[in-house]
């Protein structure tokens, strides 16, 4: 039975200096507890899907609710229930690692032991506690997407929206940012992330939806899309023919 914490009206959105619109009549529902990949090739319009989502940038129309919340009305109750991972880092990077998170941590409201604790705990499982003192300019960059993962979850969000988590990290940081991500979702976190990694996003997500061109595409678990599309052995089968070979320069 469906049991949606995310439901999507007719979503368009249209930047002031673009003549096309970058998400273009989009629906669907994202159920508690999934693990939701939004796929799709350059300039599909899947960052443009979670800013509006997430609440960095306004729709020119439509609506959606979060836990049952909307925007319009209820936007500080939604920043307190969501976790946002952003592609571009948001950490400080003349502050030390534990610095940045203190910083972020009290930006939820969390305090004193709580907050050391949880930072702690989080640092352990990122395998960052002996960097905890060091600037964060003196991080790789696998480093920095850990300790930038930690920056959006430290409050255990209902919700957590990711754009490209795992994009320009080794194999060891890919493994423990997913092995992280898939803990939190054990907790009760609700993810939505987007990704170009797609034997990832089979492994790792319950369900996709595939866009392109601003509309979805398709929509399903990754076992439903494989079979519904003929000849397909896996998602990046569904997701070429779904949508095509063709490059997608733009300059
Ligand atoms: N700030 C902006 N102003 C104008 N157009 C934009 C802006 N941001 C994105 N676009 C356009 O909107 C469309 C969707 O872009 P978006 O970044 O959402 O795609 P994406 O699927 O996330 O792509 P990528 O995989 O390359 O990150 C593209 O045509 C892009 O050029």
């Amino acid at each position: 039975m469906s049991n949606p914490i995310i439901e999507i009206k007719s979503l368009y959105k249209k930047y002031k200096n673009s003549e096309d619109f970058s998400v273009n009549d989009i629906s669907f529902n994202i159920d508690k507890n999934e693990i939701y990949g939004i796929l799709g090739p350059n300039g599909a319009g899947k960052t443009t899907l979670i800013s509006m989502l997430s609440g960095l940038i306004k729709p020119t129309s439509g609506s959606f609710t979060i836990n049952g919340l909307s925007p319009k009305k209820d936007n500080s109750k939604i920043k307190q229930i969501i976790g946002v991972v952003p592609q571009e880092y948001a950490l400080y990077p003349t502050l030390t690692a534990k610095e940045n998170l203190l910083f972020f941590g009290s930006l939820y409201g969390l305090k004193n032991d709580y907050l050391h604790k949880a930072i702690d705990e989080a640092l352990e499982l990122m395998g960052l506690t002996k960097f905890a003192n060091k600037k964060v300019d003196q991080f790789s960059g696998g480093m920095k997407r850990r300790c930038n993962l930690i920056a959006g979850t430290l409050h255990n969000p209902k919700v957590l929206f990711l754009d490209e988590p795992t994009v320009g990290v080794d194999v060891q940081s890919k493994k423990a940012i997913i092995d992280y991500l898939l803990d939190l979702n054990k907790k009760g976190t609700c993810i939505i992330y987007t990704s170009h990694h797609l034997s990832e996003a089979e492994e790792f997500c319950t369900k996709i939806a595939i866009i392109d061109h601003g509309k979805i595409h398709a929509t399903g678990t990754p076992q439903e899309l494989v079979e519904r599309v003929a000849n397909a052995e896996n998602l990046e089968d569904v997701f070429i023919s779904l949508t095509g070979k063709e490059l997608r320069d733009v300059v």
